[in-house]
């Protein structure tokens, strides 16, 4: 079983739009709600690839209970943590040359109380967990080190766990040695404080982030594909892609395909670059089943090129 952790999810709002003005009123051409939160979007990806999951989640408020609507009708087993604060909507604003904004709002503020019983919950869940995916932003409340408690208490518990995370909530993470991070460009630039321009630098960077504790990391490079450092060895791989229709999600389903394939070494990846190629050409954050995936179109290789040039560096 794969549990996920979503500290603070949030009810998805895509508008679609032809462009944006800012001062303008702008009329939507078309608008979809998902539920959200990266450890949500894993569950449904898991979910998606017949694979049972259980998502933890604080849910609060009317936006909370059409989560809880929407994740029932999608038959995701949830592990509710009712909290008093209203979850969050966060807003993607869908542009018609592919360009796409988010808005993500803060959340609410999860108290003592609702804090302890969230841990209580992942604690309780966490029996027949053989993974356990922590993902996404802390809510205001959990203190930084909230994710290095939780990879701690999983270590205890004989669970692996995978974590997609930034800023210091990753960094202070690092330390209890989560089996595998998964940041994408900009956060492993941010985690090592400093620029990424080449498939290099990025390998570089991940062995940075595995000496400062994480056992392996899979880093997504967007359209550039995605970068596998572990013990065993380093890989990197890409997928063609036709049309980009949504990235939002892209990566929680990589996350998906890697852990739903074992969770490590080159297959693992091969299914992670699938299942992120499958979302990206679907619409919102749709996540794909195994209908949707096209493993052949997908190339891993060990012979990293690490002078290629990352289509979006990250400066
Ligand atoms: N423009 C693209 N073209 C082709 N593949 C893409 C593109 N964007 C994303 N992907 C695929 O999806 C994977 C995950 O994308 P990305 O690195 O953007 O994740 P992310 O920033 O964590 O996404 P999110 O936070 O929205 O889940 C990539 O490694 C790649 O396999
Ligand atoms: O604010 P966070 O927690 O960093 O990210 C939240 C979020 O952007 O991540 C998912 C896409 O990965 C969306 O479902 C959701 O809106």
């Amino acid at each position: 079983m794969i549990l996920t952790v979503t500290p603070n999810p949030s009810l998805d709002r895509t508008y679609e739009v032809p462009s944006l003005d800012r001062g303008e009123v702008i009329r939507a051409t078309g608008e979809r709600m998902d539920p959200g939160g990266k450890g949500v979007n894993v569950s449904r990806a898991v979910a998606a690839a017949g694979r049972r999951t259980v998502a933890v989640l604080p849910l609060g408020g009317a936006p909370g209970a059409l989560v809880a609507d929407l994740l029932d009708a999608q038959g995701i087993e949830v592990a509710p943590v009712p909290v008093a604060g209203a979850t969050r909507s966060n807003i993607a604003l869908a542009e018609s040359d592919g360009v796409l904004t988010k808005i993500n709002a803060p959340g609410p503020e999860l108290s003592p109380e609702e804090q302890e019983l969230l841990l209580e919950t992942v604690r309780e869940q966490s029996r027949d967990a053989d993974w356990i995916a922590c993902c996404g932003s802390l809510p205001r409340g959990l203190a930084p080190s909230w994710y290095a408690e939780v990879v701690a208490r999983a270590h205890a518990g004989g669970a692996r766990i995978a974590l997609d995370t930034s800023g210091r909530a990753l960094l202070e993470a690092l330390r209890e040695r989560p089996d595998v991070v998964k940041p994408n460009a900009e956060e492993l630039a941010e985690a090592v404080g400093r620029p990424l321009a080449t498939v290099g630098d990025a390998v570089k960077a991940a062995e940075e982030l595995r000496e400062m504790g994480a056992r392996a990391v899979l880093a997504s490079l967007g359209a550039d594909g995605q970068l596998l450092v572990e013990d065993t060895g380093t890989w990197f791989a890409s997928a063609r892609v036709d049309v980009v229709r949504s990235n939002v999600g892209a990566g929680d389903s990589s996350l998906a395909g890697f852990l739903v394939a074992g969770g490590s070494g080159p297959a693992a990846l091969a299914s992670a670059v699938a299942h992120g190629a499958a979302a990206v050409q679907l619409p919102g954050s749709v996540m794909p089943t195994p209908d949707d995936l096209d493993p052949a179109a997908v190339t891993v290789t060990a012979q990293v090129p690490v002078d290629r040039e990352l289509k979006e560096p990250v400066s």
